[in-house]
């Protein structure tokens, strides 16, 4: 049967709504204004707006097809499963790109510390303090020097798990840091101490996914009295709301370290070394 997406002429006219000569009329002119010449019933239904009319286009496959059959031609059943993947990616993106200028909106207006000139520039030294205890090297050096003192076999695991689980979490965030290489906020000033070459980026934030996985980490292996534990909840809380304020993250980095670092327990505990395992590791070497 031939197309009535080739047949019908209004749709070769140009519009967001109709345009293209190939038939997918429905999708692929989402940057062009409207058309005021398009038919008023698919105007009425797409919204004089085009970002509204763009929304629209790529939000309901099924009541668009429908539109198409209400006007007399068998063109819902000539759409293929094709349309239905040009459709989701422009959603997608208006969705992101939507979400990318709320998450910078946010980040700029929760930048207070970001310098000592900014309106919450006198709180910059306490946000400094906390930066520093998520940083890694208070926490391999003190995992590190836990380690060393420890005299328990079960403190020397835990201590041991835990220096893997840092050295793991460095590596893992510097990948999708060079991976990804989304530039830190424009408003951060790079005075972080003890920084690698990747620390330039900043997807995701290695403080929060350090404070997660830590977080984590200490509630379940080390007897923490419900203060304590509601303490170390915060801590982690302040690591990242510190990260925001202090202009060197977007929310979305953060949100996203948060979520990483979470996972990333799992890992520690799913490579989780034994007694036997660090036996047998070390017999190996001797
Ligand atoms: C030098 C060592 C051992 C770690 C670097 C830790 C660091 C500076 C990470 C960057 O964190 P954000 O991504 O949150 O800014």
């Amino acid at each position: 049967m031939p197309s009535p997406k080739a047949k019908n002429p209004v749709r070769s006219g140009g519009s967001p709504v109709l345009g293209s000569s190939n038939g997918r009329y429905e999708f692929m002119s989402l940057t062009k204004p409207l058309n005021r010449s398009s038919p008023s019933h698919l105007l009425q239904r797409q919204g004089s707006e085009p970002a509204t009319a763009r929304l629209r286009a790529s939000e309901s496959p099924t009541r668009r097809r429908g539109s198409s059959s209400s006007t007399g031609s068998t063109s819902g059943q000539g759409l293929s499963e094709e349309d239905g993947i040009r459709l989701n990616p422009s959603f997608i993106r208006v969705a992101l790109s939507s979400l990318l200028a709320i998450d910078l909106w946010m980040s700029k207006r929760l930048g207070v510390c970001a310098c000592e000139d900014s309106s919450w520039g006198s709180v910059r030294p306490l946000m400094k303090l906390i930066e520093i205890s998520g940083h890694g090297i208070p926490w391999l050096a003190g995992t590190a020097y836990c380690l060393y003192k420890s005299d328990s076999a079960a403190g020397q695991e835990v201590m041991l798990n835990l220096l893997m689980g840092l050295l793991l979490d460095l590596v893992l965030v510097a990948i999708v840091k060079a991976v990804v290489r989304r530039r830190r906020p424009a408003h951060n000033r790079m005075d972080m101490f003890a920084t690698f070459s990747v620390d330039r980026y900043s997807f995701p934030s290695g403080h929060a996914t350090r404070a997660a996985m830590c977080g984590r980490f200490l509630l379940a292996h080390l007897v923490l009295a419900a203060p304590l534990r509601v303490l170390v909840l915060l801590w982690a809380s302040l690591v990242g709301l510190s990260r925001v304020m202090l202009g060197r993250h977007n929310v979305t980095d953060v949100m996203f370290g948060f979520w990483m670092g979470y996972c990333q327990y799992n890992l520690v505990e799913m490579l989780w070394l034994s007694p036997q395992t660090l036996q047998g590791l070390l017999g190996q070497l001797a």
